[in-house]
């Protein structure tokens, strides 16, 4: 039996939507997928925003908003639940951890608040403009919206657990950034036995876009599948008609 990649229960039933994908086409349900927007903050995909003031290119964010809103929408109209990510810490980032966490270290929006002291209590900071979904992107009553601290979605939130009550299986990625928080959480999703498919055209990457690219070649070659917001939503459409036959 030609079997396609993605979950399939103990009789080898899969459920029903196969997506075109790299490396392969991958079949999964839509009752048991989740759409995750990460991180589509106005710290991430607006001008003015932290990743802007921190020196990162953010120009080219419109048209991967519009497509999250196609994907987003393919996926309501399919029954698929959506879960919203907010990466960010409490006005005294507490949550973000002192000089003893590589986050002090490594976070570009606290090395920018410490370079620019008056920003401070700005960057990612809950409450805050810079830590609000894009005005573009709303969620609907039903959606999970769900803070997180550091770059993957699975690190001290309620996320697996969230998944695993509603008989989760299939992670489906947009947002930004490709290469970090994107990457991250699709990554530890692997590791905990969860089929991650990034829709690549709505993902935007942190730097060059040499590492959007990089980031999908590793996700195609080692994490899970590359697909995109078309190809997502007519393999949705489809199963849709057929299901109506
Ligand atoms: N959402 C992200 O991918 N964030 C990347 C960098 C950061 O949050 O500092």
């Amino acid at each position: 039996m030609d079997t396609q990649a993605g979950f399939h229960d103990a009789h080898g039933r899969h459920g029903g939507v196969i997506l075109p994908a790299r490396p392969e086409p991958i079949a999964f349900d839509p009752a048991a997928t989740v759409l995750i927007v990460v991180d589509m903050q106005n710290a991430y995909a607006s001008p003015g925003g932290y990743l802007d003031l921190a020196g990162f290119d953010v120009s080219e964010t419109g048209p991967v908003i519009a497509r999250i809103i196609r994907a987003v929408a393919a996926a309501r109209a399919a029954g698929i639940r959506i879960l919203w990510f907010q990466n960010g810490w409490d006005p005294d980032y507490v949550e973000a951890g002192g000089p003893g966490s590589p986050n002090w270290h490594k976070s570009n929006a606290l090395k920018t608040m410490r370079r620019r002291p008056e920003m401070n209590a700005q960057l990612l900071a809950k409450g805050s403009w810079d830590y609000a979904l894009v005005d573009a992107l709303k969620p609907e009553p039903g959606d999970i919206v769900l803070g997180k601290p550091r770059y993957s979605g699975f690190y001290n939130t309620p996320l697996d657990s969230m998944l695993r009550a509603r008989g989760v299986n299939t992670l489906v990625f947009t947002g930004i950034a490709t290469n970090v928080c994107v990457e991250s959480t699709l990554r530890d999703g692997y590791h905990r036995e969860y089929f991650g498919i990034v829709l690549a055209d709505a993902t935007h990457q942190a730097g060059p876009r040499s590492l959007h690219e990089g980031a999908l070649a590793n996700i195609e070659t080692f994490f899970g599948w590359v697909s995109d917001v078309a190809s997502f939503a007519a393999a949705l459409g489809a199963q849709t008609r057929a299901a109506a036959e």
